[in-house]
């Protein structure tokens, strides 16, 4: 069927709309362990972002596996199609000209791949929040890791399901080192210059 599919050709552009909005729109992807601080980084970023006036939305676990997402579990093939349809969402948040910030454990590899390759390269930035094992089971912001241990959560990542860290992410912010405003400003730091439109 899909091979009947043809593409159209728009005339507005993913370029255009970024000219109108004066920035570049791309994808900021935050890794990490449950309570290794995706969410709160993300959201601090978004806020700095939006006070420059650029357009931003947040995908997390809140908007999408209570939603879109709400059919899927946290066995492994349901962790790909999670990340699979977040990064097709994602995608078309980016073309609309929204700078996306993505917050999801994504524990594997080939997922994190598979969303780079949707959002064509340039237009994705790999986040590692990297908080151990230890200090996330301490923090237990949502007491997750207490029930894992009790064995009433299965599939608990860093506990009883694996976490693949990333080897070249083109960011690593290791949280136990750093006050919250540093991560947010090592983030902000980053993505300054990726901002800025090229001159023609
Ligand atoms: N088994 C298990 N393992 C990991 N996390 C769990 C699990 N069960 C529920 N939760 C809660 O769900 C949030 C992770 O959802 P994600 O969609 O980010 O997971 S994944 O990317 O599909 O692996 C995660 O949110 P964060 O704490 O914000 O990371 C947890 O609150
Ligand atoms: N440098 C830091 N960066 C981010 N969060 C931190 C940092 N230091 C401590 N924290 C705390 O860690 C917790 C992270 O929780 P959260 O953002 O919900 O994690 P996640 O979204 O990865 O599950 C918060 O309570 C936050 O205050």
């Amino acid at each position: 069927m899909s091979n009947h599919i043809i593409k159209h050709n728009y005339q507005v552009t993913k370029s255009d709309r970024n000219k109108l909005n004066n920035h570049n729109s791309f994808l900021m992807w935050f890794t990490g362990l449950s309570g290794s601080g995706k969410s709160t980084i993300a959201n601090l970023v978004e806020l700095e972002l939006h006070k420059k006036g650029i357009k931003t939305y947040v995908l997390d676990g809140d908007n999408i596996r209570k939603g879109i997402n709400k059919d899927l579990t946290f066995a492994p093939e349901d962790r790909t199609e999670n990340i699979r349809r977040i990064a097709e969402i994602a995608n078309l948040m980016v073309e609309a000209g929204n700078v996306v910030l993505a917050a999801f454990v994504s524990p594997y590899k080939k997922d994190r791949e598979n969303v780079k390759n949707i959002l064509k390269n340039s237009n994705f930035v790999e986040i590692y929040v990297n908080t151990s094992v230890e200090e996330c089971e301490k923090r237990d912001v949502k007491g997750l890791y207490k029930k894992a241990r009790a064995g009433e959560i299965k599939n608990m990542t860093g506990i009883s399901a694996p976490y693949e860290a990333p080897e070249n992410p083109d960011l690593e912010i290791i949280t136990e080192n750093l006050t919250i405003e540093q991560s947010v400003n090592e983030v902000l730091k980053y993505i300054q210059p990726k901002l800025q439109l090229k001159d023609e």
